[in-house]
C-alpha cells in the first residue's frame, strides 16, 4: 500500500468545484446473477472537476464505470449526463456525447507512431470522405489541419509532445500510459474516465500523470472521473472522492475528510493509515 505517510504536494482549488453537475447517478444498482456488484450507489461528479471513485477490490468501482458508459445495463436507478439521461442508449452513443474513457491495460497499437495512434482517435470526427481526403479537396484539408492541432494540443496536455514521431511499443510503460491518455484526449471529451491511470508505474511517471491530468482538466475544459488504488496520486489530484465498499457507497467527500473518516479508515486504507494517524 501506498506510505500516506509521505508529505503530499498542494492540490490546486479548482474553481469549478460547486458549479453544475456533468455526471449524476441516483440509486444505480448492478446485478450479476445473485451478486450486488452495485447497490444504490448515488454520486455526481460537478462539471470541470476531478472526481475519483476509491475502495478496495471487489467494491464496485469498475461496475460503476461500466454502467455509465453504458457497457452495462442498471438493474434499477439513473445516470444523467448534463441533466439528460444516458443509462438506456448504448455505448456508442454514449460515447458519441463526449464521455471518454482509457483502460486498465493498455490497448496501444504498438508498431504506430504516437501521432498515428492520436490520429486513430480522430476519426470518428472526421467527415470528409476518404475519397475527398484521397483527392485532397479543401474540406479534407480543412479537417486534417484541424486534426493535426487538436493531437498537437493533446500531446501538449499529456507531455508527450515531443516524442509524435517515435513508435509506440519499444517506449516506457508510464510514457505509453500517458500516450493513451493523449488519444482520449484527442476525441475532445467533455468526460474523460480514467481506468487506474498510473498502476504500474513509478513515482516520477505517477507525478507526470498527475501534473497532465490536471493541465488537461484546467486547459481542456474536461470533467474527469478515476478510478485508482494509489491513493497518493487520488489525495493529491481529487477535487472530490467517492469511497465505494461492498457495492455501497460509504464517503462522498473532499479528500481532506476522506482521509480522516473512520469508516473509511478501517473498510479501506487499512492499518498503515491508522498507524500514520498515529504518529
Ligand atoms: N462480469 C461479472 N460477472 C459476475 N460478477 C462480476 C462481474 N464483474 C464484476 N463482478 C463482481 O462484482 C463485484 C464488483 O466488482 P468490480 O470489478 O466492479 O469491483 P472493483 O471495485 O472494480 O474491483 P477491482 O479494484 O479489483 O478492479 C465483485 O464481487 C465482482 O466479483
Amino acid at each position: 500500500m501506498t506510505d500516506l505517510r509521505q508529505p503530499l504536494a498542494p492540490r490546486q482549488q479548482n474553481p469549478a468545484a460547486g458549479g453544475p453537475p456533468e455526471l449524476e447517478l441516483s440509486g444505480v444498482s448492478v446485478r450479476f446473477g445473485g451478486v450486488n456488484a452495485v447497490s444504490q450507489v448515488s454520486f455526481s461528479v460537478t462539471r470541470g472537476s476531478i472526481h475519483a471513485l476509491i475502495g478496495p477490490n471487489g467494491a464496485g468501482k469498475s461496475s460503476c464505470f461500466n454502467a455509465i458508459t453504458g457497457v452495462y445495463r442498471l438493474a434499477e436507478g439513473r445516470v444523467a449526463h448534463r441533466g439528460e439521461r444516458i443509462d438506456q442508449l448504448r455505448a456508442a452513443r454514449i460515447a458519441r456525447r463526449g464521455i471518454a474513457r482509457t483502460f486498465q491495460n493498455l490497448v496501444l497499437p504498438e508498431s504506430l507512431t504516437v501521432a498515428e495512434c492520436m490520429r486513430v482517435a480522430r476519426h470518428h470526427r472526421t467527415h470528409a470522405g476518404f475519397l475527398a481526403t484521397g483527392l485532397g479537396l479543401p474540406r479534407a484539408r480543412r479537417e486534417e489541419r484541424s486534426d493535426r492541432a487538436v493531437i498537437e494540443r493533446s500531446a501538449e496536455m499529456a507531455g508527450v509532445v515531443d516524442i509524435l514521431d517515435e513508435r509506440v511499443g519499444p517506449l516506457p510503460y508510464g510514457v505509453r500510459k500517458r500516450v493513451e491518455f493523449a488519444r482520449a484526449l484527442c476525441a475532445e471529451p467533455s468526460v474523460l474516465m480514467l481506468d487506474e491511470p498510473v498502476a504500474g508505474i513509478n513515482d516520477t511517471e505517477s507525478a507526470q500523470m498527475a501534473h497532465a491530468v490536471r493541465r488537461a482538466r484546467d486547459e481542456a475544459d474536461l470533467t474527469v472521473l478515476l478510478v485508482e488504488h494509489d491513493m497518493n496520486f487520488v489525495m493529491t489530484l481529487a477535487d472530490r472522492i467517492t469511497v465505494l465498499q461492498s457495492g455501497q457507497v460509504i464517503a462522498d467527500a473532499a479528500p481532506e475528510e476522506v482521509r480522516a473518516d473512520p469508516a473509511v479508515i478501517a473498510a479501506y486504507l487499512g492499518d498503515d493509515v491508522e498507524e500514520a494517524a498515529r504518529d
